[in-house]
């Protein structure tokens, strides 16, 4: 089987390549727009940074694609809702860089306050100015904040540490946390403009914070005020800032991003990034040695885990699952996902039954039926039930649409009752169909962070939902063993283990005809059809299906 394929159409950290270098194949190439959706239907992952633009058109193209990972904050580049909607997860590195992106502002705002660009300039076209580029201190000076998030509060930290008075606006900013930080919570921007000598953005760019920043807001701030953005071009109005610098409504600005990267000639982002009261660097706030490593690891370590059928810890497009929570529901993601796949291809796959339109009921015991979010192991039910029969790409994201559009009624049901319970955690999936008869059920649990199917319809049994099984269900009769081993043998099968499972002490027998039994063999390599059939007609057998979990 051909490996998973990744694209890489930017430049990225080599350290969490390396971890996914191992089990993928990797192709790192530098692409424009066209080529990308030209390349883009045959890779798994796309792992981007900023420059590349993953649109709707791209998406589209994207006929294999489980996951776009971001390696780094801002996912304005990604189309978020066309992703979504195609099941692709976005993951991205929600901390990997913000202490680069902190530093960068701190490093901007002392640049404006000393000309440094200037100074530096001048110096190379051989230039000894003195007199011109004479700056101010910022101790004692007021910074303003827009946005106390993540990247926001550390600037907050290293701005008092160079003495300076800080107060922020940010609706959505706890005022304990400001407080404790020692930053002034501003009632609104037109408190907080007028007083500000430094002017800080860190918001995300959204609808609400496009221009956020304009004509009527620059008016209001000190000739003096110089302006900063470390955050995305377009929060401030790229064409207001330009007057306001010519006009001397403020007195400069450090900009590390703009509306069109790199500006388009002549754009109102080319002007500022020439005009002689602007010190401004390449989208550089994420690029050190550090952040690049960091942020690399990050999305790496999420596109090997859900490359390999495991979840992302930080997917901007699904429900959020705590680092805390994740260690604890992976293991039971990983087997509920099994029990879906083996109920299909167990009992549909062997009754020639429907799978849209039943009804299951997943029933969590013991320490699963206290957790606060069951959202991924519902999910990963969809995923295991129609894994097989769809090409969907079923994940956390659209779970729940999917599982409307095939018409499963899935209910979850939470047993607190721990008396009698064999295990820590154990979880049942249980099939009827609308007249609540039928019943199939499959049951498991996990232990040491692995899963274990401990009921198979009638048949108790304990084994690992992995690899390839045969799935025999027969007379129990003695000698049974020995006539499998030997067909399997004749087709030169390995058997990697083997398991009878018996019939629970308080069911009935099927057809009256004594003790039944259900074989669980774990066998090597691929299976052809006359294996099952030949197994199908030995003596004593009522049936066998195939499952590769
Ligand atoms: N230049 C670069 O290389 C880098 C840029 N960034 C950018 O920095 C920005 C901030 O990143 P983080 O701090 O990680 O984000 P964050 O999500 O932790 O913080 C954003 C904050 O903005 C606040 N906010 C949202 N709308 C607001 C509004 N209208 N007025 C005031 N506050 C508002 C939110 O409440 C939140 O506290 C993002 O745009 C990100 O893409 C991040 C890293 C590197
Ligand atoms: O993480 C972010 O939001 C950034 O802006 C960093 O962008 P980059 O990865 O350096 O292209």
């Amino acid at each position: 089987m051909s490996r998973p394929t990744i694209l890489v159409p930017e430049k990225l950290s080599q350290e969490g390549l390396a971890l996914l270098s191992p089990h993928f194949d990797i192709t790192v190439t530098s692409l424009t727009p066209e080529e990308l959706i030209a390349q883009i239907p045959s890779y798994h992952a796309l792992i981007i940074r900023s420059e590349t633009k993953v649109t709707a058109d791209v998406l589209r193209a994207a006929k294999n694609l489980k996951v776009v990972a971001r390696a780094g904050v801002g996912v304005d580049n990604i189309d978020v809702p066309a992703a979504t909607s195609r099941g692709v997860i976005v993951v991205n590195s929600p901390s990997g860089n913000i202490a680069a992106a902190a530093e960068h502002t701190i490093a901007l705002l002392l640049a404006t306050a000393r000309n440094i660009g200037q100074a530096d300039g001048g110096l190379k076209l051989g230039k000894w100015e003195r007199s011109k580029l004479v700056g101010i201190e910022v101790g004692r000076k007021t910074l303003g904040i827009i946005g106390l998030g993540k990247v926001g509060v550390r600037v907050a930290r290293m701005a008092k540490g160079l003495g300076m008075k800080v107060v922020a606006v940010d609706p959505f900013a706890s005022p304990d946390m400001a407080k404790q930080e020692g930053v002034a919570l501003a009632a609104d921007l037109d408190a907080m403009l007028p007083v500000v000598d430094f002017l800080t953005i860190h918001t995300p760019l959204l609808a609400t914070t496009m221009d956020l920043i304009g004509e009527k807001e620059l008016r209001r701030m000190k000739p003096s005020a110089r302006v900063l953005n470390v955050a995305r071009g377009g929060v401030y109005n790229e064409e207001a800032l330009l007057h306001a610098l010519d006009e001397y409504w403020i007195g400069g600005a450090g900009l590390d991003v703009f509306t069109s990267e790199p500006p388009k000639q002549d754009s109102a982002a080319a002007r500022l990034t020439s005009h002689p009261k602007v010190v401004a660097t390449p989208h550089l706030g994420a690029s050190t040695v550090e952040a690049q490593e960091n942020v690399s690891l990050d999305v790496c370590n999420q596109v090997l885990a859900i490359l390999q059928g495991g979840l992302p810890t930080s997917a901007v497009n699904a429900p959020i699952i705590l680092p805390e929570e994740y260690g604890k529901l992976q293991p039971a993601v990983q087997l509920v996902e099994k029990m879906g796949k083996l109920y299909t291809q167990h009992f549909v796959g062997l009754r020639g039954g429907m799978l849209g339109g039943r009804k299951f009921e997943l029933t969590y015991h013991g320490d699963l039926a206290g957790m606060p979010n069951t959202k991924p192991l519902f999910a990963a039910l969809v995923k295991g039930l129609v894994a097989d029969i769809s090409d969907s790409h079923i994940n956390i994201v659209n779970a729940t649409l999917v599982a409307k559009e095939k018409g499963l009624v899935i209910n979850e049901t939470f047993n607190n009752d721990t008396k009698d319970l064999l295990y820590a955690n154990l979880v049942t999936l249980g099939a009827y169909d609308s007249g609540h008869s039928g019943e199939q059920i499959i049951e498991g649990f996990t232990s040491d962070q692995r899963g274990y199917i401990s009921k198979l319809d009638r048949f108790s049994a304990i084994f690992s939902p992995e690899g390839t099984l045969i799935v025999l269900h027969n007379y129990d009769q003695p000698g049974k063993i020995g006539g499998v081993g030997t067909v399997l043998g004749s087709h030169g099968v390995n058997i990697r283990f083997m398991q009878v499972a018996s019939l629970d002490a308080t069911m009935e027998t099927q057809n009256g005809k004594g003790n039944e039994a259900l074989m669980i063999l774990g066998v090597d390599g691929q299976m052809s059809a006359e294996v099952i059939e030949d197994l199908r007609k030995s003596e004593g057998v009522l049936n066998v299906s195939l499952v590769v979990l």
